[in-house]
């Protein structure tokens, strides 16, 4: 029977298959941070269990990490608690760890990649939602709650729900001035922020050719804002290429019979999805998002929408509360809203892909007098990159903040945060209520409009911009 990627990573991976549909699944690589392992480990350690395969794992501090001043101790006492306990954790179980004055540090969802932690093929687990980023590799990689971060750590198997599928084809060029970021965007709209929930999306269609793999995982980041736990792109010249040389993918001959493996994993011609979504990116427009949910989110054009108007009463009231925690009205144009913050960064756009396309329009231009514009790369080596290539003088100049790698203003688990009432042009992933800072004002968009939103003080269309490269 013809099989799906999703299918054949599945499959190669089960352990045992239970009546309910369910099984266990070996994990082949388990990335760690600070916030979601202590209980973990407290688990672990009150069983007197001990780690099955410690260099299966990798362990870093991103969530709670200062982006400031990293040679002194860290000021907040719950960071500062977290970020030692980790440390502490993974030094009793021999788990390798990444430390904080090391130049890979970074969100776990940019090193596992960067470091070749993650490669095609694989399960990858790790305590986080986000996990689903590491699907662009044609890895089948999930999120697990800490509980289950435990039990993969002493077992090296965990047991899983099989999902449906869900095929998203892409076709087109994405036009100039559009990204991943929109295109994610688009699709949660489309979809609804439980729209993919119990599926895999594979992401397929000639498009692709054209994404390089850190847009690929832009878009397997935003997966889950859309339900889906799981997302995939398969494997191909371009995921090659990007791995070959990274320091813990294999070398030499090894490195060629894993490519030879790579390349079946495939879906099969005849392979069938539960369900197809079409996606033509040339007619795609800058989005971001006007509400508290990334669904909420529509082309810059676009005008906030009237809850009035819904049909859905649910929806309606939902969207109500949105419009009133965002301070704004029905019908107002989103192109001219003022902002106060603009934030890029996170696993969603804090790679060099990302930084470059937000440098393109800051060239040349400063940041708009009263906006507080903050740059945090999602790793030391995306930072040490970008100051290598003159990216971060670009920022530096333009009046960003340049700091140092991990979540931040992503979460404001780390002091870096909004404050009450202010409006954020952000390149994260979530707009709740209160993600940034309690009171702020989320606005998803991708690092060039979050650019061209620093640079003229309001969310903008940044076609609109004359690019000065
Ligand atoms: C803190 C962590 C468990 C959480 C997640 O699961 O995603 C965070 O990374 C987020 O983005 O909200
Ligand atoms: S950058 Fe944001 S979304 Fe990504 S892992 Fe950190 S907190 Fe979660």
């Amino acid at each position: 029977m013809p099989r799906t990627l999703y299918d054949k990573l599945w499959d190669s991976h089960v352990v045992r298959s239970y009546d309910d549909g369910s099984a266990l699944i070996y994990v082949d690589r388990h990335l760690l941070h600070e916030v979601s392992t202590p209980q973990s480990f407290q688990a672990l350690d009150s069983r007197g269990l001990s780690v099955h395969r410690p260099e299966a794992n990798l362990a870093v501090a991103d969530h709670a990490v200062p982006t400031l001043n990293r040679d002194r101790p860290i000021a907040d006492p719950m960071a500062a608690r977290q970020t030692a306990l980790l440390q502490r954790n993974v030094a009793k179980h021999n788990i390798p760890y990444i430390p904080l004055d090391d130049r890979r540090q970074g969100i776990v969802h940019v090193i596992g990649p960067e470091q070749g932690f993650t490669l095609p093929g694989m399960t990858l687990a790790c305590g986080d939602s986000h996990t689903s980023t590491h699907g662009a590799f044609g890895a089948l990689a999930f999120g697990i709650g800490a509980s289950e971060c435990g039990i993969v750590m002493a077992t090296q198997a965990v047991v899983q729900r099989r999902a449906r599928t869900m095929c998203v084809r892409l076709s087109g060029d994405l036009p100039l001035g559009v990204t991943t970021k929109d295109l994610a965007l688009r699709l949660i709209a489309v979809l609804g922020a439980n729209g993919a929930s119990g599926h895999a999306i594979e992401y397929v269609g000639a498009a692709l050719a054209g994404l390089g793999m850190e847009q690929r995982m832009t878009l397997c980041n935003m997966a889950i804002e859309a339900g889906a736990r799981v997302a995939l792109v398969a494997p191909d010249q371009i995921t090659v290429d990007w791995l070959r040389g990274r320091p813990m993918a294999p070398k030499g001959a090894d490195f060629d019979a894993a490519v030879a493996y790579w390349q079946t994993l495939r879906s099969d011609p005849e392979a069938r999805y539960d369900r197809v979504v079409e996606m033509d990116l040339t007619t795609l427009a800058p989005h971001v998002t006007w509400g508290t949910s990334p669904e909420d989110a529509l082309p810059i054009t676009g005008t906030v929408p009237d809850p009035a108007q819904d049909d859905d009463a649910r929806r309606a009231q939902r969207r109500q509360r949105a419009l009133d925690y965002m301070g704004l009205e029905p019908g107002q144009a989103l192109d001219g809203l003022a902002v106060d913050v603009v934030f890029i960064g996170s696993c969603t756009n804090g790679r060099l892909a990302d930084l470059e396309a937000a440098a393109e329009v800051l060239r040349g231009r400063r940041v708009h007098p009263g906006v507080r514009a903050i740059a945090v790369p999602g790793s030391g080596l995306v930072k040490a990159e970008a100051e290598a290539r003159g990216l971060a003088q670009v920022f530096r100049d333009a009046g960003f903040e340049w700091r140092d790698a991990g979540c931040s203003m992503c979460v404001a688990m780390n002091g870096d945060s909004i404050e009450p009432g202010q409006r954020c042009a952000s390149t994260s992933n979530r707009n709740f209520e209160g993600r940034q800072g309690r009171g702020g004002r989320t606005h998803l968009v991708g690092p060039a409009m979050a650019a061209a939103a620093a640079v003229t003080g309001h969310l903008t269309d940044v076609r609109k911009l004359e690019i000065l490269t």
